[in-house]
C-alpha cells in the first residue's frame, strides 16, 4: 500500500486505526476550527475533516492521508473541546439526563481529490450527579475530549443508550474508514497479518 499518513494529533485515532491492522504515519494538521457564520454542525464537522486531510496531502502529493473530526451537538449546539474544568463541568452539567448527537467526520485524500463520509450517533447519557461531575472534572479525563467526555475511559459509566457507531464516538467510525479505503484500491484487510505469519 501506499502510505498512509493519519492528520491528526488524537491517540484516539492512532489507536483506531491500528486496532484495524493499519500501519501509517502521524502528521497533524493545522487549521483554523472556526465555525463560519451561520454553518450547521454537520457542515461544520465534515469541513474540517476534509481541511485536515487536504492540508496534508498538499505536503505530502504521493500519500493516502485520513482526516477526522469529531463534536458533540446539543440541540444544534456544537460543543467543542473544553478550554477550562469550568467549561467541562458545564457541558457535563448540560449533558446529564439528555440526548445528544456525536458527529464524527472521516475524510481521505490524495493529492486534491477528497472522499469524505458524516457518521451521527445518538448518545443519551442518564442524570449525572454534581458529585460525580465534580470526580470526573478532577480526573482531567474530559479536557482534550468534544463534549467534555470519553465513552471509551471513565466516561463510559455516564451512557444509558447509544445508536449508531462506538467507534465514531472514540473517534473514527472504523466501518465507513475501512470503506472509504477500500474505494480508493486500499482494502484494510490487505494488510492483515496471516495465520501464519501471526505464528511465527
Ligand atoms: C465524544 C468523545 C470524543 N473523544 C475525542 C476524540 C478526539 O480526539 C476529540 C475531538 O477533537 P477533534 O478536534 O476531533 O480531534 P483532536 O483535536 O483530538 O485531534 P485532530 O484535530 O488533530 O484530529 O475528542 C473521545 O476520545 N471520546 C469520546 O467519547
Amino acid at each position: 500500500m501506499k502510505t498512509l499518513i493519519l492528520a491528526s494529533a488524537s491517540p484516539r485515532r492512532a489507536e483506531l486505526l491500528q486496532q484495524i491492522g493499519l500501519t501509517f504515519r502521524v502528521q497533524p494538521a493545522d487549521i483554523d476550527e472556526t465555525v463560519a457564520e451561520g454553518e450547521s454542525a454537520e457542515h461544520y464537522v465534515e469541513r474540517l475533516a476534509r481541511e485536515k486531510a487536504l492540508r496534508v496531502a498538499g505536503e505530502n502529493p504521493d500519500a493516502v492521508v485520513l482526516g477526522s473530526d469529531t463534536s458533540v451537538v446539543l440541540q444544534g449546539e456544537i460543543l467543542g473541546k473544553p478550554v477550562d474544568a469550568a467549561e467541562a463541568k458545564a457541558t457535563l452539567v448540560r449533558l446529564s439526563g439528555q440526548q445528544h448527537q456525536v458527529m464524527t467526520a472521516v475524510a481521505l485524500a490524495r493529492g486534491e481529490v477528497c472522499q469524505s463520509h458524516l457518521s451521527v450517533t445518538n448518545v443519551t447519557f442518564r442524570s449525572l450527579s454534581e458529585a460525580e461531575i465534580r470526580a470526573y472534572v478532577d480526573s482531567g479525563e474530559p479536557m482534550d475530549k468534544a463534549g467534555s467526555y470519553g465513552i471509551q475511559g471513565l466516561g463510559g459509566i455516564f451512557v444509558q443508550e447509544l445508536q449508531g457507531s462506538y467507534s465514531a464516538v472514540v473517534g473514527l467510525p472504523l466501518l465507513e474508514t475501512a470503506g472509504l479505503l477500500a474505494e480508493a484500491g486500499f482494502p484494510v484487510w490487505q494488510n492483515w497479518p496471516s495465520c501464519k505469519e501471526s505464528q511465527t
